[in-house]
């Protein structure tokens, strides 16, 4: 079996301009998201071992809040998550696979968790 980081970043808030329904479609509303990227990596990870031979999990923050566009309503949240994969595998031809989980922050009545979770895989 291949060897391979997963990059993570969890519990993201992040506003964005989503639904299906006419109340949601003028304002953004908060949904958490959290990525994890996998990644190929080297054979091994010395003391000196450069970040340019891993990835910063930074992008994967970045790709989940300012890479969203705030001018764009996505009518489900699998768009939104389709659009934090496509910009992690263009981004890096290492990344292999990205899973996005998404909450809907607003639509909770008792504090559950309802939303989605993307697996994609580098095609
Ligand atoms: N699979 C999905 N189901 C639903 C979504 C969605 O984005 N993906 N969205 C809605 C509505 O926008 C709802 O959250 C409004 O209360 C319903 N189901």
């Amino acid at each position: 079996m291949r060897d391979l980081l997963q990059l993570e970043v969890h519990d993201l808030e992040v506003e964005v301009l989503t639904g299906i329904y006419s109340e949601e479609t003028h304002l953004p509303q908060p949904l958490r998201i959290s990525v994890t990227a996998d990644l190929d990596m080297p054979e091994r990870f010395a003391p000196d071992t450069p970040l340019s031979a891993s990835k910063s999990y930074i992008d994967l923050k970045h790709a989940a809040t300012a890479g969203l566009p705030k001018d764009v309503h996505f009518t489900l949240i699998e768009a939104v998550a389709e659009h934090v994969c496509e910009t992690l595998f263009v981004s890096d031809k290492r990344v292999q696979r990205v899973e996005v989980r998404i909450v809907k922050l607003a639509i909770a009545e008792q504090g559950e968790s309802i939303g989605i979770t993307m697996v994609r895989h580098r095609r």
